[in-house]
């Protein structure tokens, strides 16, 4: 007899297919899963496959890609601020991104979510200690979105090979000279600054309207949550939002371990950070 077609069976992505991946322990997630050579969340993976199968890029789509924790939140603020200043004036008072947390404006493609009702929920408490778990992890390569090396190097190489399609841009330079790095931006977004708009303050208001002292004093970001995922606070968003400030919850052994990592991985690339 035939079997009536469900969600499951009608999408791209086979729940068998999970049992001939690779996969680990996760930290957040019961596993996380190999691959083409990344590590996934089982609801990653899914809306990757769709993703690879089903999406044709257009000519002007703008694709954020970055590592989780790398600085989406300001990327994703910057990038709306610039490409929609014309209808939305970065100075008004309704500018959506006062009301609106940037992850809504510009969505994730998927989330994971864990919670109680989710049949792979893993009691945390059950887990190894969070902090060293996750170090090991992320020094093995081996956490959502990783190895973090293959992803920053791969785009790397990207940028340098296709200047024009991939713009790289790191966090600490943004937040060394956010005008510089936001009119590169623009540039490469095809919608760069005028002189007028230089001299009459737009690039200044949309740094000020992004800046992390502004973002996180909204009410959307202290109280807000995700539309429809209210288990995702917007204040998670935004923690202390500086750089360097690793090396107040690393260990040295952590800083050893992580050194040689990032030599072993990037010391024959001519990128630095
Ligand atoms: N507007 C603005 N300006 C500067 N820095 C900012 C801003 N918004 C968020 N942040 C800091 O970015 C870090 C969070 O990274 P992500 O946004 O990629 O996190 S997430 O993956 O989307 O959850 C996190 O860095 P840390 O403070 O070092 O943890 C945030 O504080």
């Amino acid at each position: 007899m035939e079997k009536t077609p469900t969600a499951e069976t009608k999408s791209d992505f086979h729940e068998e297919m999970l049992h001939s991946l690779p996969r680990e322990r996760g930290w957040t997630d019961p596993y996380i899963y190999l691959f083409q050579h990344v590590w996934f969340r089982q609801a990653n993976l899914k809306a990757t496959i769709s993703f690879q199968k089903h999406f044709q890029a257009k000519h002007n789509d703008i694709v954020i890609a970055s590592l989780p924790k790398a600085g989406t939140t300001w990327l994703k603020a910057l990038a709306f601020a610039t490409a929609k200043r014309h209808r939305f004036i970065p100075s008004q008072n309704d500018h959506p991104l006062l009301h609106s947390n940037s992850h809504t404006l510009v969505p994730f493609f998927e989330l994971t979510i864990y919670s109680e009702n989710n049949p792979n929920y893993v009691d945390p408490s059950t887990l190894p200690e969070p902090r060293m778990f996750g170090f090991e992890r992320y020094s093995e390569g081996k956490h959502p979105c990783g190895p973090f090396w293959s992803h920053v190097l791969g785009y790397w190489k990207a940028s340098q090979d296709k200047p024009s399609k991939v713009l790289f841009l790191k966090y600490e330079d943004l937040k060394a000279d956010t005008k510089f790095e936001l009119k590169r931006m623009a540039q490469f977004l095809d919608c760069p600054f005028t002189e007028e708009e230089e001299s009459g303050g737009v690039i200044d208001s949309i740094i000020e309207l992004c800046s992390f002292r502004k973002m996180k004093e909204l009410e959307v970001n202290k109280s807000g949550k995700f539309p429809d995922r209210p288990i995702i606070e917007n204040e998670h968003f935004f923690r202390k939002g500086e750089i360097g400030d690793w090396v107040n919850y690393f260990s040295p052994e952590m800083t050893e371990k992580l050194s040689k990592v990032i030599e072993e991985k990037f010391g024959e690339s001519n990128l630095s950070f």
